[in-house]
């Protein structure tokens, strides 16, 4: 099963050996982070960092270790944005000319460089940003320019402090004509003392949510002042200004300037998996030691784990994890595809890409900041603790919902690629995972076959069941949609209804993406089976837990979503005796994990309360501050009788 999560025997070779090298080293300890000041905290996350960069180029690691350490290292830091977003948007966005110059300063890590996109006041609406960048021919360059409080650049990672370059997304104006957003290169700091360069106003926005957490990261506040920058510093694969300062698109579509998005989406598709199966590797094997309850004749009390309630809260996260493992491969392909496509000038695949990732990001990393908030109630009181390492994994994690797109943005970037389908049904054939579309009329009339519950173990009534949901609430949206005289109108009045309908089209995504896993050949003995089992824990689960939608569509009935909730009883019953191999296999180090509840050996009360000792506030037995605003309280002389 631990091949099978990795992906590869290589694969799992690989990580295994970044985990225990990022473990064995005392310069990645964790355990204290929670109790860092910002300054102190910031500076560590550079000191790691730079730790890091050292063990890349000493021991001369490859491009896919390099990633892995960066993972292992579990600390967010202005790498990430260096390496996840501004080297691609070069590689994405920039001419070979450009890729030529800058790849290698950034490669080399002889710049620092970060996304500024989202601003003050506009994040989601990319298209209203404010920055501009005018072309001044008589000098061959643009004037960056913040002409308002509102067109700050507001919150890329790595800006505040670190970065020396941005890739600054701004509106072109050239002979007075504004030209839509584009991305430039911008040198933000001397590359000798890092001071900020004339006309640059930069600094850290401030403390984020959680202790610890995401505050590793400067997120930053950029303001311009007529700052100069050469032409050639204009990414130009999508369009060109040229000297005499005329505006040139080329054939590629300038959606390819959202690009970087595409990319970093599908990485959050991968990183989900991540997040979740650590926290229900936290959750499932505190619930096999935690006892409550149930002690026969003296005997131990139930292991919380044996609770049929506390199985059909952490089960279906246990499958989530796997099923997110799986789309986020098969997301990877797809992108990969799309890129060598897009190298070749061919963009017919870029909707799908663009709208399987807005919407895959959506559903995951949803499902994933709700999943790890699940995992730490499903540990009770310890789950609250920091040493149970959920409140730093949630903090963490939750702002996945809102960076890289709104979640609820998104959906509807998918709920029209949906509309668009199902209104070109007539004279065209849907591809790829609108495919099932093309059947609608089958899918409009068949109903559901399923008898007893049984009959639910069957990948084909399951691809039905989801395939059926989502046809008939994207056509019910679409019926709806032509009501409206003003599209536009219509698609804001139903918004929701479309959102709910993004979430179908997703979710069968998720579920055709497992039973096709399930087709190849998985090596291992019960490995298939016990996969079997969780592509059908989630299935039935998302079918139990939207039931409403099943029904409401007409395709099953009462009696049908009754037997698949049967189904899904005796299916957590098959889970229960592998679930704690089924998180072993996703081979995470106790370092990684920085849990104390998720602990491998188990040892979970002599360590908890070990901890407790380390906390500063037991450093003496009578606390700072006693003898000033306590003692005096409880020395007090009290005047009145009621007091
Ligand atoms: C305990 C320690 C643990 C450590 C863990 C570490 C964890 C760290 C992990 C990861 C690090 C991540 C770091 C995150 C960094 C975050 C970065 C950012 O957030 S960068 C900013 C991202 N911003 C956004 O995403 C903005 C969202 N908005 C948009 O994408 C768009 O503007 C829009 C919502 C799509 C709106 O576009 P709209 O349709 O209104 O208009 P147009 O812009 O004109 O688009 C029209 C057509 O273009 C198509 N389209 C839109 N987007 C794309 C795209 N990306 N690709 C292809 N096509 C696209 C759209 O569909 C329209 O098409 P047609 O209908 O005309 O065919
Ligand atoms: C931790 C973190 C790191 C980030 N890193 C970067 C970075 O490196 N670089 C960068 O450029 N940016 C970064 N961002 C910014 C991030 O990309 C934006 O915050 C995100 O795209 C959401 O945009 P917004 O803040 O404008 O939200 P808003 O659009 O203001 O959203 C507010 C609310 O309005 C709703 N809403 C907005 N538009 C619509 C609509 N059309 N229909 C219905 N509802 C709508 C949303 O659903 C949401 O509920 C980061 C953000 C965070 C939190």
């Amino acid at each position: 099963m631990k091949v099978a999560w990795a992906g590869s025997r290589e694969t799992l070779e690989l990580s295994d050996r970044m985990a225990k090298l990022v473990a064995n080293d005392p310069v990645f300890e964790k355990f204290t982070r929670p109790m860092l000041g910002r300054k102190e905290l910031f500076k560590n996350t550079l000191r790691k960092a730079a730790h890091g960069w050292k063990l890349i180029v000493d021991l001369r690691l490859t491009e896919e270790e390099a990633k892995w350490l960066r993972l292992y290292i579990d600390e967010p830091a202005y790498t990430d944005l260096h390496w996840g977003m501004f080297i691609p948007a070069i590689e994405g966005q920039g001419t070979e000319e450009q890729k030529k110059k800058w790849l290698p300063l950034a490669q080399k890590m002889k710049i620092i460089g970060c996304y500024a996109q989202t601003e003050l006041g506009h994040g989601s609406n990319v298209q209203g940003l404010e920055t501009t960048a005018t072309f001044d021919p008589q000098a061959d360059e643009f004037v960056i320019h913040s002409p308002t409080l509102t067109s700050s650049k507001w919150w890329p990672g790595g800006l505040g402090k670190a970065s020396t370059h941005a890739l600054v997304y701004a509106r072109l104006i050239v002979g007075g004509e504004f030209h839509g957003v584009h991305g430039f290169i911008v040198q933000l700091r001397s590359l000798e003392d890092h001071s900020p360069l004339p006309g640059i106003t930069v600094g850290d926005i401030g403390l984020k949510f959680g202790n610890g957490a995401y505050n590793t990261m400067d997120n930053g506040v950029l303001r311009f002042d007529h700052v100069r920058i050469p032409r050639n510093q204009m990414l130009m694969r999508v369009s060109q200004v040229t000297k005499e300062g005329k505006y040139m698109q080329s054939d590629v579509p300038r959606q390819l300037i959202y690009g970087t998005m595409v990319y970093v989406r599908q990485t959050i598709v991968v990183d989900a998996s991540k997040a979740l199966s650590r926290a229900v590797c936290i959750a499932t094997r505190y619930s096999a030691v935690r006892r409550q309850f149930g002690s026969r004749n003296g005997g131990p009390e139930t292991q919380v784990i044996d609770y049929k309630t506390q199985q059909s809260r952490l089960f279906p996260l246990l499958a989530s994890a796997y099923a997110f493992r799986f789309v986020g491969e098969w997301l990877k392909w797809l992108y990969m595809d799309v890129k060598q496509r897009l190298e070749a000038n061919d963009f017919s695949t870029l909707p799908e890409a663009h709208a399987c990732t807005a919407g895959l990001k959506s559903l995951t990393t949803t499902a994933t900041a709700d999943g790890i908030e699940e995992c730490r109630k499903l540990c009770g009181g310890h789950g609250y603790l920091v040493s149970s390492g959920l409140p730093e994994l949630f903090a963490v994690y939750i702002p996945a919902c809102t960076y890289e797109g709104d979640n609820v943005v998104l959906l509807l970037q998918v709920a029209r690629f949906i509309v668009k389908t199902v209104s070109e049904l007539g004279y065209k054939q849907p591809v790829g995972t609108t495919a099932y579309m093309g059947r609608v009329a089958t899918l409009m009339q068949n109903n559901c076959a399923v008898r007893t519950a049984e009959d639910w173990l069957n990948p084909g009534a399951i691809v039905e069941a989801f395939e059926a949901r989502a046809a008939r609430m994207a056509v019910a949206c679409g019926r709806q949609l032509a009501k409206f005289e003003n599209p536009e109108e219509g698609f804001a009045e139903l918004a929701s209804d479309l959102v709910e309908a993004s979430v179908a089209h997703c979710q069968l995504i998720v579920v055709s993406k497992f039973i096709e896993k399930l087709q190849q050949d998985i090596p291992g003995k019960g490995v298939k089976q016990s996969l079997e089992i969780l592509c059908y824990v989630y299935a039935l689960f998302l079918l139990h837990k939207h039931q409403g939608d099943f029904l409401a569509v007409g395709y099953l009935t009462p009696k049908q979503a009754l037997l698949a909730n049967d189904q899904l009883r005796t299916l957590y019953s098959k889970v229960r005796p592998n679930a704690i191999a089924l998180v072993d296999s996703f081979n995470y180090t106790d370092h990684y994990l920085g849990s104390i509840l998720g602990r491998y050996d188990g040892n979970v009360y002599p360590k908890l309360y070990e901890a407790a000792w380390e906390d500063p506030l037991n450093d003496s037995d009578v606390a700072d501050g006693f003898h000033q605003y306590v003692q005096p309280i409880l020395k007090q002389k009290l005047h009145s009788a009621k007091l």
